[in-house]
């Protein structure tokens, strides 16, 4: 149960405050309630076109924290009824954003509008009403890694310097403007030049976060079930989705990609921390990742693949991963990052932070999720004959 003595870091009683979270019916946004809701007496404004991922949050009206958390219908491209909410709270917290992979190359424009026009009038009002934003950007600000442009056989491929990703020094390295992948990290980097100037001109009390790859329950949809059948989710949808269908997984270019993945009741903490400690992260950009999670496509599809053989008591398939190109899986203009390995000092350093989740365990409770909420549902789906 909540209790009003939470302490911070720096052992000071955490009076509880009003949150305007935009994005709030979104992956990241609903374990954050979740955790809000379940362990602080901060209240939510949570503001989203979608509601199904709080729905458990919202109703019944007999929880006991229904008088904390709030849901409006809002979409912020055009809606004035933000000002107002940014003005009732405490702290704006920005996760609305167009954020697959599928969408940056062949939307590129929503992409760009999303993550930097649309954010625009977000930090705007925070620095107007001298209001602390929490804005969440995205590691692939860093783009490619340097060690990924030295000669194959360099031994310096193998120096940390050349590929661990630091939030104050690591430069951020984006394709060619017609590899359109990029319009998602480079409308990001600009909202971030953006609120650090806003920072360092008008005082905005600022806290960016980087997320390197969180998963979890409730991440994306399932297509065909929860969301569109043609629709691209992230790779742990993607993958499930082809466990839950006994199709092979598909590996873009042969599954060389590397990726962190941390655990989003992890990473959760984190954000929570930021939230309680302003002093502390205010006018920091934090990396939040788990750099002990580090594993190929390929070495992600086959730990998911034995996974969800002993979640689910299914064996798996004969020959479990297909390969596909890039051009046939995204289309025109897919580019990827080689490797992303989050720098820890800072959120180390600031917020004591540290991830504690192992990729097999997290797979494990995710997927042990993915199961019991979607198997019945797609036996359903292939069952039904298809309309002549
Ligand atoms: N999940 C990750 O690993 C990850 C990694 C890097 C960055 N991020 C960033 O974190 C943030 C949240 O990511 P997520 O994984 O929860 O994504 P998500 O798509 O699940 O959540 C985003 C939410 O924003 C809402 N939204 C988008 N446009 C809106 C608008 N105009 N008005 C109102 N609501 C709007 C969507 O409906 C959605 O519910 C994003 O900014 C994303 O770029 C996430
Ligand atoms: O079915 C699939 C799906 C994806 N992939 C590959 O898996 C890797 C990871 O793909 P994801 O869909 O999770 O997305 P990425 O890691 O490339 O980008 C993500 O990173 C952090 C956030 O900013 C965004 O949520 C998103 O841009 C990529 O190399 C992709 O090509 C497959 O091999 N098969």
């Amino acid at each position: 149960m909540a209790s009003a003595a939470r302490l911070d870091l720096d052992g000071y009683a955490i009076k509880p405050m009003t949150i305007c979270m935009i994005g709030a019916g979104g992956f990241i946004g609903s374990h954050l309630c979740e955790k809000l809701m379940a362990e602080t007496m901060h209240k939510v404004l949570a503001v989203d076109v979608y509601s199904d991922k709080i729905k458990h949050l919202l109703e019944p009206a007999t929880h006991p924290w229904s008088d904390r958390i709030q849901f409006h219908r809002i979409n912020i491209k055009h809606d004035s009824r933000l000002e107002g909410l940014i003005k009732m709270a405490d702290l704006t917290i920005n996760l609305a954003a167009i954020c697959t992979p599928a969408d940056y190359n062949t939307r590129p424009l929503d992409t760009i509008y999303s993550n930097f026009i649309d954010a625009l009038p977000v930090v705007k009002y925070c620095s107007e009403n001298n209001k602390r934003l929490i804005h969440f950007s995205t590691c692939e600000v860093y783009g490619k890694t340097i060690g990924s442009f030295l000669p194959k056989d360099s031994p310096l491929r193998e120096d940390p310097t050349y590929y661990v990703l630091k939030e104050d020094a690591s430069p951020c390295i984006f394709g060619s403007i017609e590899k359109q992948r990029w319009s998602y990290a480079c409308a990001k980097q600009l909202i971030e030049r953006l609120i650090y100037a806003e920072g360092a001109e008008n005082d905005l009390e600022f806290t960016i976060v980087r997320p390197f790859n969180w998963i979890g329950p409730r991440m994306d949809f399932i297509p065909g079930i929860d969301g569109p059948s043609e629709g691209v989710p992230r790779v742990l949808a993607c993958f499930s989705n082809n466990l839950l269908r006994h199709e092979p997984l598909k590996l873009v270019d042969g599954g060389q990609s590397q990726r962190t993945f941390v655990y989003i009741k992890d990473a959760i903490e984190a954000v929570l921390l930021m939230i309680d400690n302003p002093v502390r992260a205010n006018g920091h950009i934090f990396n939040v990742g788990n750099p002990n999670n580090e594993v190929t496509v390929r070495q992600l599809a086959e730990m998911m693949t034995e996974v969800y053989a002993k979640v689910s008591g299914e064996p798996s398939l004969e020959v479990p991963t297909v390969d596909v190109s890039s051009k046939e899986f995204y289309g025109e203009g897919y580019d990827d990052s080689d490797k992303r390995i989050p720098d820890m000092t800072i959120i180390n350093r600031q917020l004591g932070w540290n991830p504690k989740t192992s990729l097999w365990d997290l797979l494990e409770s995710t997927l042990t999720y993915q199961h019991r909420t979607y198997a019945e549902a797609i036996k359903q789906a292939i069952a039904k004959p298809v309309a002549s």
